[in-house]
């Protein structure tokens, strides 16, 4: 379903390539955690999917298609078929709960019957029934995320893509929201969701794609996470907050409070 041949890709104006010589694929079906530290190409390897992004070398395939000879003016059609969940949202504002879902298959001319069925029905399956009429901005950050979700799914893509999408979430709605994805994935979606949340990987214990500096270091069935511990900052590691905090005491020093200023 989604196929990587050696691919590297390398960013114009970058010497480093994000990922470099990646060989991946996941069947139809499949629940993949793509994971690995800040930098390391988890979204890169999620924009090439989406054709966000064109593969320097290598071979990309998505849904029988091969990216790199997909002409500029098929891409919307290809992207019917993916849904995509970022960690923002990206939820559109002025727009309703019911409006933000609907919107997606208005623009792709679905017929007002079908989307007055489908989109109650996909509200239902996220746990936000009753809540269609409320805005973006009187939902909870974990609601949101099922809006984004339910906006994604409502087409019934193939194949669901999703950047972070627990970033912005505290740690159990993050689990809500992952058991969500994982029963989008038992109606037959293909689900690759990239993540640094480690709690969320182990409690799944699906298939685990591990990336570091753009290589896969890791591809396990029924994998965990172990994320990497980020050593602590020294607080006076920064010259300049050394500096500030020199002439401070300099100025501590003058200070007539300190020195019997009052006396003057
Ligand atoms: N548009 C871009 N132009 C140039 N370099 C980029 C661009 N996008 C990403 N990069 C670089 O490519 C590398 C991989 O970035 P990517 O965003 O794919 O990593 P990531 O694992 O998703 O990181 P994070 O977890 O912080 O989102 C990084 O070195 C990043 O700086």
């Amino acid at each position: 379903m989604i196929r990587f041949d050696n691919v590297t890709k390398v960013y114009p104006r970058s010497t480093r390539p994000a990922l470099s010589d990646v060989n991946v694929n996941v069947e139809r079906g499949e629940f993949v955690f793509v994971v690995g530290p800040s930098g390391s190409g988890k979204s890169t390897l999620l924009r090439l999917a989406l054709r966000e992004e064109r593969a320097t070398s290598g071979t990309v395939l998505v849904a029988g298609q091969d990216l790199g000879s997909l002409s500029a003016r098929k891409v919307p059609r290809f992207r019917r078929e993916i849904g995509a969940v970022f960690q923002d949202f990206r939820l559109l504002p002025g727009k309703t709960v019911d409006q933000n879902v609907a919107f997606a298959l208005q623009v792709i001319g679905k017929p007002s019957s079908a989307i007055r069925q489908l989109v109650p029905e996909t509200l239902e399956m996220v746990g936000l029934e009753g809540k269609g009429k409320r805005l973006p901005h009187q939902l909870s950050g974990g609601e949101q995320q099922r809006v984004a979700i339910a906006r994604a799914i409502v087409n019934k893509p193939q194949i669901l893509l999703c950047d972070e999408p627990t970033g912005n979430l505290d740690p159990k709605i993050s689990l809500d929201i992952v058991h969500l994805l994982d029963r989008v994935n038992r109606t037959g979606t293909t689900v690759v969701m990239a993540t640094h949340d480690a709690d969320t990987v182990n409690q799944l214990r699906r298939r685990v794609v591990q990336l570091d500096e753009g290589r896969i270091v890791r591809d396990e069935q029924h994998g965990t996470y172990l994320a990497p511990v980020v050593p602590e900052e020294s607080p006076v590691e920064d010259p300049e907050a050394v500096e500030d905090a020199e002439v401070a005491e300099e100025i501590g020093d003058l200070d007539p409070e300190r020195f019997g200023g009052e006396d003057r």
